[in-house]
């Protein structure tokens, strides 16, 4: 299950108080956002900090409106969130008063799913991200990779056919980091569900993405798209991100992203007239 996901002419305005005045303005925070993401495809998202990746995707989640144009799921317009969209954040979002098992089965309690029924699907999605031992822990007993694991295992349990994740390995050891991204592959095989991914991480982005959206901000637009044409399947004998075709797409996103911070620097650009147009 999966679906397409469409962002058109999207805009979005903060209202955010000036430094020097104390007068209330509005920010542009996203301009012009066209980006279509095909069922089931992986796209990752780059860009510098504060070009506005939460903002999209708050906007795909339905946590939030745009302010212009139109954010769709299979054509349908989004205004609130939704159990086809599953959400995965930077901080463990999990309750500490419930077991691994618990947290899951929130999810499912909120879908309206029966206890039994709640109760066996809970415990494959654990199985599915290698935590069928840890089911009975409280989070305070995991480590940190097994919490994102529970949060993953969750928000994948009401099968949604988009899966949103913003920077969820952010706060991880390099070595679990890459152990989830595998993990995670093998995952939206098995599942097929549309992910959008964002990351700090060009390595992780590449590995992870069959495209890379490398974004530029003031106001945030999405610069670039970068296919990455990688033989993943082989992962497991193989370390794909010591490959030539690896380091190629690293640098060619990192220059896209060095004149995307460039960019965001030069003074002259286009923010006031956008503030104009979407205002
Ligand atoms: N609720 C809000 N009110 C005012 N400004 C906001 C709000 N949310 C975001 N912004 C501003 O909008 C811009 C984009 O924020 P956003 O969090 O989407 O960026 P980001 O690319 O995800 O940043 P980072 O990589 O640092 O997490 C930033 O300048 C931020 O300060």
């Amino acid at each position: 299950m999966s679906s397409r996901i469409d962002l058109s002419g999207v805009g979005q305005v903060f209202h955010v108080r000036n430094d020097q005045s104390k007068q209330m303005e509005k920010f542009v925070a996203l301009a012009d956002v066209d980006l279509t993401v095909a069922p089931g495809e992986f796209l990752t998202i780059v860009g510098p900090s504060g070009c506005g990746k939460s903002t999209v995707l708050d906007l795909i989640s339905g946590l939030s409106t745009p302010a212009l144009g139109t954010v769709s799921i299979d054509g349908t317009p989004v205004t609130e969130p939704g159990l086809d969209r599953g959400v995965v954040f930077q901080q463990y979002t999990l309750l500490p008063w419930r077991t691994a098992q618990g947290n899951v089965e929130l999810a499912l309690e909120a879908a309206g799913v029966r206890r039994d029924e709640r109760r066996r699907t809970a415990a494959e999605f654990l199985d599915l991200v290698g935590l069928s031992d840890f089911a009975n822990r409280y989070p305070h007993e995991l480590s940190g990779g097994m919490k994102q694991r529970v949060a993953i295992a969750r928000s994948l349990s009401y099968q949604p056919e988009v899966l949103l994740m913003d920077e969820p390995f952010g706060a991880l050891d390099a070595q679990t980091r890459e152990r989830l991204q595998e993990e995670l592959l093998g995952i939206w095989r098995r599942t097929g569900t549309t992910v959008v991914f964002i990351t700090h991480d060009i390595d992780e982005a590449v590995f992870l993405g069959q495209r890379v959206a490398v974004m530029s901000a003031r106001p945030g637009r999405i610069r670039d798209l970068v296919e990455i044409d990688l033989d993943r399947t082989a992962a497991a004998d193989v370390d794909v991100r010591s490959t030539p075709e690896f380091a190629r797409y690293r640098h060619e996103i990192w220059t896209l992203l060095r004149q995307a911070n460039k960019s965001a620097q030069d003074p002259a650009d286009h923010h006031l007239e956008e503030v104009e147009r979407v205002a």
